[in-house]
C-alpha cells in the first residue's frame, strides 16, 4: 500500500506504542502540524490511535515569576555570610515573612532580628530549598509531596492534557512512501505510475485568489461594441442554446447527415440518453422530405435528435427563421462555438461568431454585400475582400476576409443567401433570406493587432491593460475610417 511520505515517517517510528510529542520531537516538528496526518493514517488503517487523559501541572503566574527571581527562602538562605562554622543571615529583606514561615517547615527558625545556624544546619537547609527551586522548572518529574507544596503555595496549577499514543496497524515492509501529485502527466498515464502516485484531492471550499482586474475586459468590451453596432443598425438579438440537437445545428441547414462536417472529428458530440427538446413534426418532416430528395439518402431522425456541442451560431438564427417565417425582418445573435480544432494561433476549440439574417422579399445578392459592407465598416475593418465560397445552405456564397497587421489576409467568415431548400420546409417562400456567421474572435485580432487567438484569454495583467489600451484607442477612431471593398 502506498502512504505519504510523512505517514511512512511516522508508521517507521511507531512500530511499538509511541507518545505522539517524542515522534514529532524526532521528526523535528511540531506535534500539532502532524495531526492531520495521524487522522489521515487512522482513517485508511495504517495506524492505531490512543488518547488519554492525563493531569499535568503547569506554572501559575506567580510561579513563573519564583522560577525567574528565586522562591523567597532560597534568596533569603543565598544571603547568609558563613565565617568560623556560623552563617548569618540577616532579615531586613523583602518578603522575609514568606521565606521564613517556608524556612520554620524545615526546622530553621531565628533569634530576634538575625538568624544564626551552624554551617552544617545551613547547607542541609540549602540542599533542600535548592532542589525545590529546581523542581520549580521541572515540574514533570516532581515528586508528588513537592508538588502538594506547589499546589499549596500556588505556584503551579492542575491541568488536564491530552496525550496521544500511536502504533503502526501494519508492519512497516506492507507499505511505501508515495509521490503526491497534483497533476497528471499523459505521460504518468500511458506509463501508468499514475497508480502509484497519491493525487491529491481539490479542495473546493477554498476561496480562490480576488482577481484585481485593472481595467474591464476588451474582448468583453468588444462583444459589447459589436452588439450595440447590430442593435443601431436595426437588427435585434436572438438567443440560441449552445448544447444543440443535430437538427438545428445542421439539418435545418441542408447539412446531409452524411456531410463531412458531421463527422466525428469537425463537432463535438455529447452523449446524451435523456429528453432532448423536440423540434415541430411537420418541420422534421419537411427537411427529411428534402434531404431525401436532394441529397438522395436515407434521412435518421434519430440522428437529428442527437445532441452536440454548436458548431456554428447559424443554429441559433435558423431557429429564429423557422419561428418567424415569412416576413420583413432582421436578426442577429452572439455566442460560442465548439469545434475539435487543433490549437493553434488562428484556430481554437472554442471561439464566438456573430450571425445574422435579413429577411424580405426581393432581397439579392448585392444587398448582402451592402449589408456586411455596412457592418464591417462600423467595426472599423479598413478594407474587405469577398472571395467565392461553398456552404451547403447558401447561394449563391462567399468568404470575407481582411487583412490582418502581421498575418496578411485572413479568413474571418462566411456569407450567402439561404438556398430554398433550406428556407421552403420552413415556409418561407415570398422572402429571401441574407445569412453571414462571422468569427469574432478573428475580428478581434484584426482590429486590435492580436496575433495569436489565445491571446485573448491571456492571465497576464500587463497585457490586458495593453490590450484594453488599444481597444479604446481603436473605438475612438471608428467611424473616421473609410471602407474599400473589392469582389
Ligand atoms: N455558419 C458558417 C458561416 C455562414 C453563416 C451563414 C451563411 C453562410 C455562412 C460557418 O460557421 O462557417
Amino acid at each position: 500500500m502506498f502512504v505519504l511520505p510523512i505517514i511512512y515517517e511516522i508508521l517507521k517510528r511507531a512500530q511499538d506504542w509511541r507518545l505522539l510529542d517524542d515522534i514529532a520531537r524526532e521528526l523535528g516538528t511540531p506535534p500539532e502540524s502532524l495531526m492531520r496526518y495521524i487522522e489521515e493514517g487512522r482513517a485508511r488503517g495504517v495506524l492505531y490511535v490512543d488518547r488519554r487523559v492525563v493531569e499535568s501541572f503547569i506554572l501559575t503566574e506567580e510561579g513563573q515569576r519564583r522560577v525567574a527571581e528565586g522562591l523567597p527562602e532560597y534568596r533569603l538562605l543565598k544571603s547568609a555570610v558563613c565565617e568560623g562554622g556560623r552563617c548569618v543571615i540577616d532579615l531586613s529583606q523583602p518578603e522575609v515573612e514568606i521565606a521564613l514561615a517556608n524556612l520554620a517547615k524545615i526546622g530553621i527558625r531565628p533569634k530576634g532580628r538575625v538568624l544564626e545556624i551552624d554551617e552544617e544546619t545551613y547547607k542541609k537547609a540549602l540542599a533542600i530549598v535548592e532542589e525545590r527551586q529546581r523542581f520549580l522548572t521541572a515540574l514533570d518529574s516532581a515528586p508528588r509531596e513537592i508538588l502538594q507544596e506547589f499546589l499549596r503555595r500556588k505556584l503551579v496549577k492542575r491541568v488536564e492534557k491530552t496525550q496521544i499514543f500511536i502504533k503502526a496497524a501494519v508492519p512497516i515492509d506492507a507499505v511505501r512512501p508515495a509521490e503526491v501529485k497534483t497533476a497528471l502527466t499523459s505521460e504518468d498515464i500511458t506509463s501508468g505510475r499514475w497508480r502509484d502516485y497519491i493525487l491529491k484531492p481539490f479542495d473546493l471550499s477554498i476561496e480562490p485568489p480576488e482577481y484585481p482586474a485593472p481595467v474591464p475586459h476588451f474582448f468583453n468590451e468588444f462583444l459589447n461594441y459589436v452588439r450595440e453596432v447590430m442593435v443601431g443598425l436595426g437588427f435585434e438579438e436572438v438567443r440560441g442554446p449552445i448544447l444543440e440537437v443535430e437538427f438545428w445545428n445542421f439539418d435545418a441547414l441542408f447539412q446531409a447527415q452524411d456531410h463531412p462536417a458531421r463527422e466525428i472529428h469537425d463537432t463535438f458530440y455529447v452523449e446524451w440518453d435523456g429528453p432532448v427538446e423536440q423540434p415541430p413534426a411537420e418541420l422534421m418532416e419537411a427537411v427529411k422530405k428534402v434531404h431525401e430528395e436532394k441529397w438522395q439518402y436515407k434521412w435518421d431522425p434519430k440522428k437529428a435528435l442527437n445532441l452536440v456541442l454548436r458548431t456554428q451560431t447559424t443554429a441559433t438564427t435558423i431557429r429564429a427563421l423557422a419561428e418567424r417565417g415569412d416576413g420583413e425582418y432582421k436578426v442577429f445573435t452572439i455566442g460560442r462555438v465548439f469545434r475539435p480544432e487543433k490549437l493553434d494561433p488562428k484556430h481554437s476549440m472554442e471561439f464566438h461568431q456573430l450571425d445574422g439574417i435579413v429577411v424580405g422579399p426581393g432581397l439579392t445578392f448585392k444587398h448582402l454585400l451592402g449589408q456586411l459592407e455596412q457592418i464591417a465598416k462600423a467595426l472599423g475593418m479598413d478594407r474587405v475582400k469577398f472571395r467565392p465560397a461553398y456552404f451547403p445552405f447558401t447561394s449563391p456564397s462567399v468568404e470575407v476576409y481582411a487583412e490582418h497587421p502581421k498575418l496578411g489576409w485572413v479568413e474571418f467568415g462566411g456569407a450567402g443567401i439561404f438556398r430554398p431548400e433550406v428556407t421552403e420546409p420552413l415556409g418561407v417562400r415570398k422572402s429571401r433570406v441574407l445569412a453571414w456567421g462571422w468569427g469574432l474572435d478573428r475580428i478581434a485580432m484584426i482590429i486590435l493587432g492580436i496575433d495569436d487567438i489565445r491571446e485573448l484569454f491571456t492571465k497576464d495583467l500587463e497585457k490586458l491593460q495593453e490590450y484594453y489600451s488599444r481597444w479604446v484607442k481603436y473605438r475612438r477612431n471608428i467611424g473616421s475610417r473609410g471602407i474599400r471593398y473589392t469582389i
